[in-house]
């Protein structure tokens, strides 16, 4: 029994317009239970694209993607609202946070799709919260609060069901370095102790630098990988050279 929580087999999308456009290229890579991967690349070099297609939210033009062992293709949109709920927890750049919901009523949400007990929710949103440090604003609306702790209500969120794929994108990209730095240091944390598989995309290499390895792409093709040794720092400036020797804009590097 292999213990991949992902699994892409040549995967690749081609978007048809007016002039049709190959995003993604044979892409094929695993996911073992309990990673934290990053994906990184160039702008345009196809990581949205990815994440939509690992994510259900689009299909792939052709190869196939397994989310523990089970193909995400072919499934009917009843079928994939149910898996999608059920396996991912998601976490965006601007957080996805509902305005008109207390910080609490956010992070239950989705127990409460999956009608879970009252008594079982606010058991399981107060140990989250104590762990992510958010205990003590939980009946506070989301605009009474900063943005790096919208960002942990949301991550909160996102792993309340414990899902199987936690999958984020850009989750620091709308916070200064501190807060950056706090997130990333969670998930880590979050990574290390339930052993959520964890997949970031993000341009920050401060950020990626917290991951056990990055899957780097560009113009929609697998470019290399890179695996965190003993230190940190190291980490950081390898991948600091590779995405200049990548290339892309300035604010990639
Ligand atoms: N719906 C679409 N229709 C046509 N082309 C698309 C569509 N979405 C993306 N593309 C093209 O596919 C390529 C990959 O886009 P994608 O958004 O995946 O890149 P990215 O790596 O996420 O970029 P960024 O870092 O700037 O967000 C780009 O050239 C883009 O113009």
């Amino acid at each position: 029994m292999n213990m991949e929580t992902l699994q892409l087999n040549q995967v690749s999308k081609i978007y048809n317009g007016k002039v049709s456009y190959k995003a993604l290229s044979d892409i094929t890579f695993k996911i073992q239970q309990g990673e934290f991967v990053g994906i990184m690349g160039p702008s345009g070099s196809g990581k949205t694209t990815l994440l939509n297609l690992i994510s259900t939210i689009d299909e792939p033009t052709s190869g196939e993607i397994l989310i523990n062992n089970k193909r995400t293709t072919g499934l009917s949109k009843k079928e994939l609202a149910t898996f999608r709920r059920r396996e991912f927890g998601l976490v965006f750049q601007d957080f996805n946070l509902l305005d008109t919901l207390t910080v609490k009523e956010n992070i239950i949400l989705p127990l409460s799709l999956d009608r879970k007990s009252v008594v079982e929710m606010n058991i399981r949103v107060q140990e989250i919260a104590e762990r992510i440090g958010i205990a003590d604003i939980l009946d506070k609306r989301t605009y009474e609060i900063s943005g790096g702790q919208r960002q942990r209500a949301a991550i909160a969120r996102a792993v309340i069901h414990k899902p199987s794929l936690l999958l984020a994108d850009e989750p620091t990209g709308n916070l200064d370095s501190n807060s950056a730095r706090n997130v990333m240091r969670m998930m880590e944390t979050l990574n290390r102790e339930d052993h959520t598989t964890t997949l970031l995309v993000t341009h920050d290499p401060v950020a990626a630098s917290y991951c056990q390895r990055i899957i780097f792409i560009k113009d929609g093709q697998l470019h290399n990988e890179l695996r965190r040794g003993e230190n940190k720092q190291t980490f950081y400036q390898e991948i600091i050279n590779t995405l200049s020797f990548l290339g892309g804009e300035s604010r990639d590097i």
